[in-house]
């Protein structure tokens, strides 16, 4: 398998603090993976390092094909490299529907012109119609985004982001304050998405992990502590025990 995104020896220190730890990690173009990891794990700080917010001290960061250095980019190139990523709390224009949201998000010509003469075509509706039927809000499009349930919010904004065609889509505590209903709408909407493009979820919640079904990188003093299936790393000797704070 070629890599969408590999990752390699990468360490960072705040003040001497060793955040990220010689950290390597891959992932394919077509996958969705799991990050979990104790508080302070450098789960956060490797989300970072792969935006461009924050630049390592050592390390490679490769992207796609051609293995671009991320490293030489700024925060926007790489999002128009097609790296997304979803906060865990919800960001959308609260005061304009679920349509109009939608819309604006829409990959396309930001040039000001462009934007100051756009008109919708019928090929942006019918990608915004295909976007809320992805994430199910079909049937909101034309209520007021801040009338949204949190959930709701929540996929909005992640059609928000799939509205912009990533690549690789970085997704921060989704189940966060979610309801059981909410949160196995959201594992399916993100396993949908990673059939397409690759996806990372950073979360606490190992029953959510467990149902995402999904190659699980255990993180632990800014590395790698273990990775495969969820069984797999939670019957490790050594994620239990940090886990238990042994
Ligand atoms: N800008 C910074 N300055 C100083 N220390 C930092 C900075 N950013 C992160 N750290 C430290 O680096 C370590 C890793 O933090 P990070 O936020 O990446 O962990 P995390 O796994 O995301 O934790 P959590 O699950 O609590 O969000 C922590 O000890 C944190 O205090």
């Amino acid at each position: 398998m070629t890599s969408l995104l590999e990752v390699s020896g990468v360490s960072v220190s705040f003040d001497g603090f060793n955040a990220i730890n010689n950290l390597s990690f891959e992932i394919g173009p077509a996958e969705l993976r799991a990050i979990i990891g104790p508080n302070g794990a450098g789960k956060t700080t490797f989300m970072d390092i792969v935006t461009g917010k924050t630049r390592p001290d050592e390390g490679h960061v490769l992207w796609g094909g051609m293995n671009k250095s991320l490293l030489k980019m700024n925060e926007s190139q790489i999002a128009r490299e097609g790296v997304g990523r979803k906060f865990q709390r919800p960001t959308v224009f609260e005061d304009q529907s679920v349509f109009d949201n939608l819309m604006m998000a829409l990959k396309k010509n930001r040039a000001p012109w462009s934007v100051l003469f756009y008109r919708q075509s019928a090929a942006d509706r019918a990608r915004v119609a295909e976007l809320a039927e992805e994430i199910g809000l079909s049937d909101q499009l034309h209520r007021k985004s801040g009338e949204l349930s949190h959930g709701q919010k929540q996929w909005l904004e992640i059609g928000m982001l799939l509205a912009q065609e990533p690549k690789l889509l970085l997704v921060d505590e989704p189940a966060a304050g979610m309801t059981l209903a909410e949160r196995e709408h959201t594992t399916d909407l993100l396993k949908e998405a990673a059939k397409t493009r690759a996806v990372v979820v950073v979360e606490h919640d190992m029953e959510f992990v467990r149902r995402l079904g999904c190659k699980v990188t255990v993180l632990h003093e800014g590395a790698v502590l273990a990775e495969g299936s969820i069984d797999h790393v939670t019957q490790n000797r050594q994620v239990i025990d940090v886990y238990l704070g042994r």
